[in-house]
């Protein structure tokens, strides 16, 4: 069971006026149930997405549908039954805390905006949640992707879907992206606490790994920033941290397919470190802003399982940002230097403003 909420998270409509302004949380997707039907589902909706599979249509979906989703469904479905919760997909359950957490700090915050969060695949759909906003009244909506560092075939994807959303819509909303927040003060802050308090309380390892969700390295050959991105986003942290060269690696995870990801591959490095005879390895992800699939089965169970496996003695996974006090503040600072210029400024006594934000996040200490 998560925690209660430290803020009141119904929208502050005071005044009796209809919000004009949104904000949408979107993150990646997930399945319904961790169900061979529900998955498959799924990864149709995302492998069928030419963002996120860069081959030609013609050779690309007759593998698709031949051979990968029969294949991967049921497998894939086993994996995510050993992550589910009683309220859902980790991925879902947190999405939906960190945009309700939102709404009240930007409450707290004195902006009257309507937060809704949704998912890229799968339910609730973009398009359904930024009808829900235009019928709310919303003239202008802030769109927020949950990934850090941007990348065409995560970032981009979430603004074709936006646009294909506005083809259908005679009178457009004014929209706006936030696309990166990769070297965002307050997050590299809030990643660096998160990992300082694990060690707080379990002592500090051998070596870290921070490790990336992969692509297909063709892509930073085209052009992507998402490698670039993740290396600053590690080397911010890694200074932050005041860690010393050697002491930290920054590899990606989850390659898919035969083709060359980027490297180095966090599994490959996690057997090395533990055959070169480093005895504690923490892993933490900061490229996942919610714990999933990815990070609670492939880190933290199957990376243990290699480590532990290859001669190493003890394996931590430092969760994800998730709906942490600190990361809640950055991503509501992050959203109202964004909505600036948009009229969402209650008329209210800034230091009363500031004293209820803070006493909002003393309540919802670092979790
Ligand atoms: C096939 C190509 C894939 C690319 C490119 C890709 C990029 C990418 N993905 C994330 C974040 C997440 N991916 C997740 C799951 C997932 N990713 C792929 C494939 C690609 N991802 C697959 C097939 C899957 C599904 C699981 C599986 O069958 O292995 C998730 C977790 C979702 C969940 O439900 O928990 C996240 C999050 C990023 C950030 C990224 C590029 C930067
Ligand atoms: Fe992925
Ligand atoms: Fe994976």
């Amino acid at each position: 069971m998560p925690p209660a909420l430290p803020y009141q998270t119904e929208p502050p409509f005071t005044h009796g006026q209809a919000p004009a302004t949104g904000v949408l949380l979107c993150n990646l997707g997930t399945p319904d149930e961790p169900t061979p039907d529900a998955v498959r589902r799924y990864l149709r909706e995302f492998l069928g997405d030419p963002r996120v599979v860069e081959i030609p249509r013609a050779v690309w979906l007759p593998l698709l549908h031949g051979v990968i989703l029969p294949l991967r469904s049921a497998k894939s479905a086993a994996k995510y039954a050993t992550i589910w919760t009683p309220e859902g997909s980790p991925l879902k359950v947190w999405t939906e805390r960190q945009a309700k957490l939102l709404q009240g700090w930007l409450g707290e915050a004195g902006h009257r905006v309507l937060v809704r969060y949704a998912m890229r695949y799968g339910t609730p759909s973009i398009a359904s949640q930024l009808d829900a906003l235009k019928a709310a009244g919303a003239t202008r909506i802030l769109v927020l992707s949950a990934y850090p560092q941007y990348s065409g075939t995560t970032t981009a994807s979430v603004v074709d879907e936006v646009a294909s959303w506005s083809r259908r819509i005679r009178h457009v909303p004014e929209l706006r992206f936030v696309n990166r927040y990769h070297d965002d003060r307050g997050y590299i802050e809030a990643l660096a606490r998160r990992i300082e308090t694990h060690w707080r309380q379990h002592g500090r390892p051998d070596h870290l790994v921070l490790s990336f969700h992969g692509v297909p390295e063709r892509t930073l050959k085209l052009g992507d920033p998402y490698h670039c991105e993740c290396q600053a986003t590690g080397r911010l942290l890694a200074a932050r941290l005041g860690l010393a060269p050697g002491s930290w690696t920054l590899s990606f995870q989850s390659r898919f397919g035969k083709a060359k990801w980027l490297e180095p591959y966090t599994q490959p490095t996690l057997v090395a470190l533990a055959r070169r005879g480093v005895a504690r390895v923490d892993v933490a992800c900061p490229g996942f802003t919610s714990d999933c699939l990815e990070t609670l089965e492939e880190i933290a169970q199957e990376g243990r399982d290699a480590f532990l496996a290859a001669g190493g003695k003890a394996f931590h996974f430092i969760p994800c940002l998730n709906a942490d006090a600190a990361w809640i503040r950055a991503l509501g600072e992050i959203t109202a230097r964004h909505l600036a210029g948009w009229p969402t400024q209650l008329p209210a006594d800034p230091q009363a403003l500031a004293a209820a934000r803070d006493r909002a996040l003393a309540t919802g200490a670092a979790r």
